[in-house]
Protein backbone atom coordinates (compact mmCIF):
# COMPACT_ATOMS: atom_id res chain seq x y z
CA UNK A 1 0.00 0.00 0.00
CA UNK A 2 1.43 3.37 -0.91
CA UNK A 3 0.23 6.55 1.43
CA UNK A 4 0.25 9.52 -0.46
CA UNK A 5 -0.46 13.25 0.45
CA UNK A 6 1.44 16.74 0.27
CA UNK A 7 4.53 17.70 2.80
CA UNK A 8 3.10 17.86 6.27
CA UNK A 9 -0.51 16.23 5.69
CA UNK A 10 0.98 13.17 8.36
CA UNK A 11 2.56 10.37 5.93
CA UNK A 12 5.33 9.61 8.25
CA UNK A 13 3.07 10.51 11.37
CA UNK A 14 0.80 7.55 10.13
CA UNK A 15 3.80 5.56 9.78
CA UNK A 16 5.72 5.85 12.77
CA UNK A 17 1.99 5.30 14.92
CA UNK A 18 1.57 2.27 12.93
CA UNK A 19 5.10 0.90 13.78
CA UNK A 20 4.23 1.13 17.79
CA UNK A 21 6.85 4.37 17.63
CA UNK A 22 4.25 6.87 18.47
CA UNK A 23 0.65 6.74 20.30
CA UNK A 24 -2.31 7.43 18.64
CA UNK A 25 -4.71 10.13 19.91
CA UNK A 26 -7.56 7.43 19.35
CA UNK A 27 -7.73 4.14 18.26
CA UNK A 28 -6.00 1.41 17.80
CA UNK A 29 -3.17 -0.67 15.85
CA UNK A 30 -4.31 -4.02 15.27
CA UNK A 31 -1.96 -6.81 13.39
CA UNK A 32 -2.95 -10.11 12.38
CA UNK A 33 -5.83 -9.71 14.53
CA UNK A 34 -4.37 -8.74 17.23
CA UNK A 35 -3.75 -5.02 19.01
CA UNK A 36 0.01 -4.74 18.85
CA UNK A 37 0.14 -2.93 22.28
CA UNK A 38 -1.36 -6.23 23.68
CA UNK A 39 1.94 -7.43 22.67
CA UNK A 40 4.34 -5.51 20.73
CA UNK A 41 7.18 -7.90 20.70
CA UNK A 42 5.89 -10.58 18.51
CA UNK A 43 4.56 -7.77 16.45
CA UNK A 44 7.93 -6.04 16.32
CA UNK A 45 9.32 -9.16 15.13
CA UNK A 46 7.33 -9.28 11.97
CA UNK A 47 8.48 -5.79 11.15
CA UNK A 48 10.87 -3.69 9.37
CA UNK A 49 10.97 -0.25 9.43
CA UNK A 50 13.29 2.19 7.07
CA UNK A 51 12.47 6.04 7.66
CA UNK A 52 14.19 9.14 7.23
CA UNK A 53 16.77 8.91 9.16
CA UNK A 54 18.48 5.51 7.83
CA UNK A 55 19.38 3.98 11.29
CA UNK A 56 22.95 3.61 10.10
CA UNK A 57 26.10 4.13 11.76
CA UNK A 58 27.78 6.83 10.24
CA UNK A 59 31.10 6.77 12.41
CA UNK A 60 31.06 2.85 11.05
CA UNK A 61 32.13 1.59 7.44
CA UNK A 62 29.13 -0.07 5.22
CA UNK A 63 30.88 -3.20 5.76
CA UNK A 64 30.83 -2.76 9.64
CA UNK A 65 27.15 -1.33 9.67
CA UNK A 66 26.35 -4.98 7.28
CA UNK A 67 28.07 -6.84 9.97
CA UNK A 68 26.22 -5.63 12.89
CA UNK A 69 22.60 -6.05 10.91
CA UNK A 70 23.66 -9.42 10.38
CA UNK A 71 24.46 -10.46 13.75
CA UNK A 72 21.08 -8.65 15.16
CA UNK A 73 19.39 -11.33 12.83
CA UNK A 74 21.07 -13.86 14.18
CA UNK A 75 23.18 -14.57 10.54
CA UNK A 76 26.93 -15.87 10.39
CA UNK A 77 29.00 -12.53 9.34
CA UNK A 78 30.30 -14.49 6.41
CA UNK A 79 31.25 -13.82 2.46
CA UNK A 80 27.53 -12.38 2.72
CA UNK A 81 28.10 -9.07 3.81
CA UNK A 82 30.71 -7.72 0.78
CA UNK A 83 27.89 -9.92 -1.51
CA UNK A 84 25.21 -7.55 -0.45
CA UNK A 85 27.74 -4.32 -0.72
CA UNK A 86 28.40 -5.55 -4.09
CA UNK A 87 25.03 -6.46 -4.86
CA UNK A 88 24.32 -3.15 -4.23
CA UNK A 89 27.04 -1.26 -5.89
CA UNK A 90 29.18 -0.27 -2.73
CA UNK A 91 32.09 -2.37 -3.84
CA UNK A 92 35.29 -0.35 -3.64
CA UNK A 93 33.37 2.40 -1.03
CA UNK A 94 33.10 -1.17 1.74
CA UNK A 95 35.86 0.21 4.18
CA UNK A 96 35.27 4.08 4.50
CA UNK A 97 33.19 5.91 7.10
CA UNK A 98 29.09 5.97 5.53
CA UNK A 99 29.13 9.96 7.25
CA UNK A 100 31.62 10.22 3.84
CA UNK A 101 29.42 8.58 1.03
CA UNK A 102 26.72 10.23 -1.28
CA UNK A 103 23.31 10.59 0.10
CA UNK A 104 22.24 7.93 -2.35
CA UNK A 105 25.31 5.58 -1.42
CA UNK A 106 24.51 6.16 2.43
CA UNK A 107 20.61 5.02 1.18
CA UNK A 108 21.59 1.78 -0.14
CA UNK A 109 23.91 1.02 2.90
CA UNK A 110 20.79 1.38 4.71
CA UNK A 111 18.72 -0.54 2.15
CA UNK A 112 20.85 -3.57 2.64
CA UNK A 113 18.54 -4.89 5.39
CA UNK A 114 15.58 -5.37 3.46
CA UNK A 115 18.37 -8.33 1.63
CA UNK A 116 18.69 -9.76 4.88
CA UNK A 117 15.52 -9.44 6.50
CA UNK A 118 12.64 -11.92 7.02
CA UNK A 119 10.02 -9.47 8.88
CA UNK A 120 6.63 -9.97 6.74
CA UNK A 121 5.49 -6.39 6.94
CA UNK A 122 7.64 -3.54 5.53
CA UNK A 123 7.37 -0.29 6.42
CA UNK A 124 9.53 1.89 4.52
CA UNK A 125 9.25 6.08 4.60
CA UNK A 126 10.28 7.50 1.20
CA UNK A 127 12.73 4.57 0.24
CA UNK A 128 13.59 5.50 -3.30
CA UNK A 129 14.89 9.25 -1.81
CA UNK A 130 18.56 9.75 -3.15
CA UNK A 131 18.60 6.85 -5.08
CA UNK A 132 19.29 7.01 -8.85
CA UNK A 133 17.14 5.49 -11.59
CA UNK A 134 18.94 1.90 -11.27
CA UNK A 135 18.53 1.58 -7.72
CA UNK A 136 14.83 2.44 -7.66
CA UNK A 137 14.57 0.13 -10.21
CA UNK A 138 16.42 -2.78 -8.51
CA UNK A 139 14.69 -2.03 -5.03
CA UNK A 140 11.16 -2.16 -7.06
CA UNK A 141 12.64 -4.96 -7.79
CA UNK A 142 13.25 -6.33 -4.38
CA UNK A 143 9.88 -5.64 -3.64
CA UNK A 144 8.14 -7.99 -5.92
CA UNK A 145 10.03 -10.25 -4.82
CA UNK A 146 8.78 -9.62 -0.90
CA UNK A 147 5.29 -9.26 -2.03
CA UNK A 148 5.41 -12.45 -4.27
CA UNK A 149 6.33 -14.43 -1.17
CA UNK A 150 4.02 -13.28 1.24
CA UNK A 151 4.87 -10.22 2.88
CA UNK A 152 3.57 -6.82 2.84
CA UNK A 153 4.61 -3.08 2.07
CA UNK A 154 3.30 0.00 3.33
CA UNK A 155 5.34 2.72 1.92
CA UNK A 156 5.36 6.39 1.35
CA UNK A 157 6.82 7.75 -1.82
CA UNK A 158 6.09 11.12 -3.74
CA UNK A 159 7.32 9.28 -6.89
CA UNK A 160 5.19 7.11 -8.91
CA UNK A 161 6.08 3.27 -8.81
CA UNK A 162 6.42 1.32 -12.05
CA UNK A 163 3.44 -0.39 -13.71
CA UNK A 164 4.60 -3.47 -11.51
CA UNK A 165 2.65 -2.47 -9.00
CA UNK A 166 -0.96 -0.57 -10.23
CA UNK A 167 -2.65 -3.10 -8.26
CA UNK A 168 -1.32 -1.69 -4.77
CA UNK A 169 -4.05 0.25 -3.15
CA UNK A 170 -3.22 3.66 -2.54
CA UNK A 171 -4.39 5.91 0.43
CA UNK A 172 -4.29 9.20 -0.12
CA UNK A 173 -3.86 11.88 3.13
CA UNK A 174 -5.33 15.40 2.88
CA UNK A 175 -4.97 18.53 5.06
CA UNK A 176 -7.95 19.04 7.42
CA UNK A 177 -8.77 22.28 7.75
N1 LIG B 1 6.99 15.00 17.03
C1 LIG B 1 6.14 15.90 16.58
N2 LIG B 1 5.54 16.77 17.41
C2 LIG B 1 4.66 17.69 16.96
N3 LIG B 1 4.30 17.79 15.67
C3 LIG B 1 4.85 16.96 14.80
C4 LIG B 1 5.78 15.95 15.19
N4 LIG B 1 6.16 15.27 14.09
C5 LIG B 1 5.48 15.81 13.06
N5 LIG B 1 4.69 16.81 13.49
C6 LIG B 1 3.81 17.64 12.66
O1 LIG B 1 2.83 16.79 12.08
C7 LIG B 1 2.57 17.21 10.73
C8 LIG B 1 2.73 16.03 9.81
O2 LIG B 1 4.12 15.67 9.76
P1 LIG B 1 4.62 14.40 8.97
O3 LIG B 1 6.10 14.34 9.14
O4 LIG B 1 3.82 13.23 9.40
O5 LIG B 1 4.21 14.79 7.48
P2 LIG B 1 4.52 14.05 6.09
O6 LIG B 1 3.21 13.88 5.38
O7 LIG B 1 5.32 12.83 6.31
O8 LIG B 1 5.37 15.15 5.34
P3 LIG B 1 6.57 15.06 4.23
O9 LIG B 1 5.94 14.72 2.91
O10 LIG B 1 7.09 16.47 4.26
O11 LIG B 1 7.58 14.06 4.73
C9 LIG B 1 3.53 18.36 10.43
O12 LIG B 1 2.83 19.58 10.50
C10 LIG B 1 4.57 18.26 11.51
O13 LIG B 1 5.07 19.54 11.88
Amino acid sequence: MQIEGPNGAGKTSLLRIISGFARPDEGEIHFSGQSISDNYDEFAAQLLFIGHKTGVNGQLTAYENVCHWLRVHGCHVDKRAYDLLSLLGLVGLEDVPVRTLSAGQQRRVALVRLWLNNAKLWILDEPFTALDKKGVKQLQTRFAEHLAQGGAILLTTHQDLTTHFTALKTLVLEYQF
